[in-house]
């Protein structure tokens, strides 16, 4: 992405602009012209009497655009007053992949116009990369946008804000491959290999990855299965992997693997790009495992690719569900390189069922399965990812009923696919 071309406004007129006003309503989308348009009136649930802002942060390093936009929003949500609005806005290339670029929209209704300072202070000190916008309105309710620039001529340059149609698919998929979900394991090893200078723990991720792949060929053994479990956490697949191990006398493996737990917490504080790029890399360090283990016993897999392309296009994916690329959508393709299970199984149970297992079990979430317990639209869209993935497509299994009960269930679906011989205290 040519950044400093984005830096003046005329680079920004053949894009859409979209502002989610909440996840549950359509978002709005407009562009810049030169000319006014004859109806601009969708416009005024946006762009109101308040002072207006949209601001985003790049440059040319996709890892340094990454943090200054994380920078970006934590700042913003820091330092604004009561009576100013965030909101998340992107401007894109419609149907051209990734052009999305993210960004914030700030509405000012304070009564000091508080916004605009803040704006000020973080174009002083603020992140790198940062561009920002500002709209005002004419008599005629016309509305008009200006970079908020030093060269004079840069800000005396306005456009006017007409509305766009919609696009036929939402424009958050259009970034997906490569930036929240990766296909092949050379592509989010580049990932961690750019972030070396500034997290240390990239070295030491890529060195481990290297490491499980000189010791095996990745290939599985064909004789012995290899069965994913997946699901929404409390679905019970801690309780359900570990009864499978005993009952087949299977390898219990898990994604991320054992090994990159000490890494886990510093890589869920980073930026999407970076954080799914070590769950990426975490799969094919298990798979190097599963293709050593099953070469002499079933191997169970708690989580693998289903769960880290599910929660990370959930994530990217905003608002509702119906904003998901339909099935087929390359999004939902198997990475190329990467050890196909010969089962996936979705454990499945409602969210009243889950939220009582979850308080039940009382332990620490991480903060996006904390999410999930307050917001329904997500954990309704983890769920409809896993179900479009395919090649290999999950099995839901209703995961409501007991542990013994779900077991017997789970061993059956193995059973009927391979002739598994239980163990003797089964
Ligand atoms: N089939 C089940 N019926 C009732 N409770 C269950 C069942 N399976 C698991 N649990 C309980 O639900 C909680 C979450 O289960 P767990 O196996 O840790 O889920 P996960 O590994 O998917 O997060 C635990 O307290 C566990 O004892
Ligand atoms: N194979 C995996 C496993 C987890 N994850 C990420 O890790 C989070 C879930 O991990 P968790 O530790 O809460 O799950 P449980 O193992 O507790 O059910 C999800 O939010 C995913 O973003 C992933 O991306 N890929």
């Amino acid at each position: 992405m040519a950044s400093r071309s984005l830096s003046r406004l005329a680079q920004w007129c053949s894009r859409v602009f979209m502002v989610e006003i909440n996840q549950k309503t359509e978002p709005i989308y407009f562009s810049l012209s030169s000319k006014p348009s004859a109806h601009n009136t969708e416009l005024g649930a946006l762009f109101g009497n308040g002072k207006l802002f949209s601001v985003y942060a790049l440059c040319d390093d996709r890892i340094q655009s990454a943090r200054s936009h994380a920078q970006l929003k934590n700042t913003l949500a820091e330092n604004l007053p009561p009576g100013c609005e965030l909101l998340d806005s992107a401007a894109f290339l419609p149907d051209i992949k990734s052009s999305l670029i993210k960004g914030f929209f700030l509405q000012d209704n304070s009564a000091l116009s508080s916004a605009e300072r803040a704006v000020t202070q973080l174009q002083e000190k603020g992140p790198v990369g940062l561009c920002v916008f500002t709209y005002t309105r004419e008599e005629n309710g016309q509305y008009l946008c200006s970079a908020v620039a030093e060269e004079p001529a840069e800000r005396e340059r306005k456009y006017y804000v007409i509305p766009a149609p919609a696009p036929q698919r939402h424009p958050s998929a259009l970034n997906i491959r490569n930036s929240d979900v990766f296909y092949q394991m050379e592509d989010a090893y580049k990932v961690l290999q750019e972030c070396c200078d500034i997290i240390p723990e990239s070295k030491a991720v890529l060195e481990l990855v290297t490491e499980q792949q000189l010791q095996s060929n990745n290939s599985h053994d064909k004789r012995f299965p290899v069965v994913v479990i997946e699901g929404l956490d409390a679905t019970g697949k801690t309780t359900l992997t570990c009864s499978l191990q005993k009952a087949l006398g299977a390898v219990l493996l898990k994604s991320p693997p054992h090994c990159l737990a000490r890494f886990r917490q510093h890589f869920d504080a980073e930026p999407p790009l970076i954080r799914r790029a070590f769950y990426a890399l975490g799969n094919y360090i298990t798979a190097a495992q599963i293709a050593r283990e099953s070469s002499h016993a079933p191997v169970i897999v708690d989580r693998y690719w289903h769960s880290t392309a599910a929660y990370a296009i959930a994530t990217a994916v905003s608002g509702r569900e119906e904003n998901l690329p339909a099935v087929g959508s390359e999004i939902y393709e198997w990475p190329s390189d990467l050890l196909r299970p010969s089962l996936v199984l979705l454990l499945s149970v409602s969210p009243e069922e889950r939220l009582r297992r979850l308080t039940h079990r009382g332990l620490d979430k991480t903060e996006e399965e904390s999410q999930l317990e307050i917001n329904h639209l997500f954990r309704h869209k983890v769920d409809e990812a896993y179900k479009k993935i395919q090649n290999p497509a999950c099995i839901v299994v209703d995961a409501s009923p007991s542990p013994e009960h779900v077991l017997q269930q789970v061993l059956y679906l193995i059973r009927s696919k391979y002739n598994l011989q239980t163990q003797d205290h089964q």
